[in-house]
């Protein structure tokens, strides 16, 4: 008998299987989109439109640990497409030439490292311009992309990984490079961003590009910039959002995506390593507000307690006050507007399921710094206004109050000024916390 690989539609029965194993099939002949290259991708979404051939080219703004695993994992398949990075500033080149403009992932010890990207540097006016490949450079060649005469234009497809509190200034300086015929890529932790970037960044929802957010949770760590250690394999979950995705499943809500969505979902859930699947938007929402909970305990915690995740489990009273948040969490999630008729929601976001999911996550994670730990000792923003936070406005909305959401995000927000405080009085500022982290401090 001849075993020959075809492949089913972006739609899955269930997130939890790998890519590979729901995606590869053993049926009868291969089918172009399995077998096609990006550039065949490319021109089917753009199928039955009236615009211009799509480019395929992909855009990635926010370059640390998620950015460089997606833009690492595209420039790894058998076909990969165009990709650009976005970079926030000269430092943040200088460090990638410094690594001989490559990214490495390492798996199981071993580097993998990826080349071939072109690179964009915005100029303090907000001008964004080609950087200059190591071939146009030539011999002791220019140092700054700015000399480029040429400034960049639209972009088709953008994968944002910057930080939630940094998505909306992130946005401003690039959003009029983006069309309503644009796709917009949001991954990162935290929920509410993308109302916030609706107000102030795209107001006119005619004008608005299309999104994607997505759900990220493979483990990363960073070794250096631009070279990071791949620790757990996880999943990428996706679902086109916003006004324009009609909330239908399976072939039908593909009808409704724009061209340049149809592609970034096509290209993404074909990319092995990001372990990627398509849901629906109410399908997404819930897995986001999982990982909401588990953040919303989790980082806070053990960043007061100055604690890695598995020490949560050994002490009662951070298991008591973890149990009190998720009363007030699962009050907030089960009465949401947007889940209201969706079936098992009481039960799945019950506060005991919940506090089972943490325990398991702060199990499988014992060893880890979490984010919000990582990013005080650092001296960095900490998502709190998208954990906590979020849960505490939205408890607002619905009448319920969450006391102890809200005093969690005062401790964190107290802490974090206590530290920048004390630093300002001792340490000096230093140029290479900016370069290397890539993040100004506090
Ligand atoms: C799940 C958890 C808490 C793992 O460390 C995380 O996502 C984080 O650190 O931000």
């Amino acid at each position: 008998m001849q075993h020959i690989l075809r492949c089913r539609s972006l739609w899955r029965a269930s997130t939890l299987e790998t890519c590979f194993g729901s995606r590869l099939q053993v049926y009868g002949e291969p089918t172009a989109r399995f077998a096609s290259t990006w550039a065949q991708d490319a021109e089917e979404a753009n199928r039955g439109s009236n615009g211009p051939p799509l480019s395929g080219r992909v855009h990635i703004l926010g370059i640390g640990n998620v950015g460089s695993f997606i833009a690492h994992s595209l420039a790894a398949r058998s076909s990969p497409p165009p990709i650009t990075l976005c970079m926030h500033n000269n430092l943040l080149y200088n460090a990638y030439r410094q690594r001989k403009e490559s990214i490495a992932v390492s798996i199981h010890g071993m580097d993998n490292i990826q080349k071939g990207f072109d690179v964009e540097v915005v100029d303090p006016n907000g001008t964004w311009y080609p950087a200059p490949s190591k071939h146009d450079r030539g011999p002791g060649g220019t140092k700054s992309p700015f000399f480029n005469p040429e400034a960049s234009g639209p972009i088709e497809n953008l994968i944002v990984c910057t930080k939630a509190h940094h998505t909306v200034l992130a946005m401003e300086e690039i959003a009029h490079r983006l069309t309503p015929e644009s796709t917009v890529c949001f991954i990162h932790n935290g929920m509410g961003v993308i109302d916030i970037l609706n107000q102030k960044v795209f107001p006119d929802p005619e004008t608005r590009p299309n999104y994607i957010q997505g759900v990220f949770s493979h483990g990363l760590t960073r070794k250096e910039q631009f070279s990071i250690a791949h620790m757990g394999v996880g999943t990428t979950i996706l679902s086109p959002v916003g006004h324009r995705v009609a909330h239908l499943t399976g072939p039908d809500a593909e009808k409704s995506w724009a061209p340049t969505t149809k592609y970034l979902m096509q290209l993404l859930t074909l990319t092995p390593a990001l372990v990627a699947t398509a849901e629906t938007p109410a399908g997404l929402i819930q897995y986001q507000l999982e990982k909401l909970a588990v953040n919303c305990c989790i980082n806070p915690i053990t960043a007061l307690g100055e604690c890695n995740n598995g020490e949560l489990l050994y002490s009662f009273s951070y298991t008591r006050v973890m149990r009190l948040l998720l009363f007030e969490i699962s009050a907030v999630i089960c009465a949401l507007p947007e889940l209201q008729g969706v079936p098992g929601i009481e039960d799945r976001f019950s506060a005991e399921r919940l506090r089972r999911y943490v325990v398991s996550i702060a199990r499988m994670t014992a060893r880890n710094e979490s984010s919000m730990l990582q990013d005080i000792n650092n001296r960095r923003t900490t998502e709190i206004e998208y954990f906590n936070g979020y849960i505490v406005r939205r408890g607002e909305e619905l009448g319920i109050k969450c006391a102890l959401n809200y005093m969690i995000k005062h401790l964190i927000t107290g802490k974090a000024t206590a530290l920048a405080q004390r630093d300002r009085a001792e340490v000096p500022f230093s140029h290479e916390d900016i370069m290397f982290d890539g993040e100004e401090p506090q």
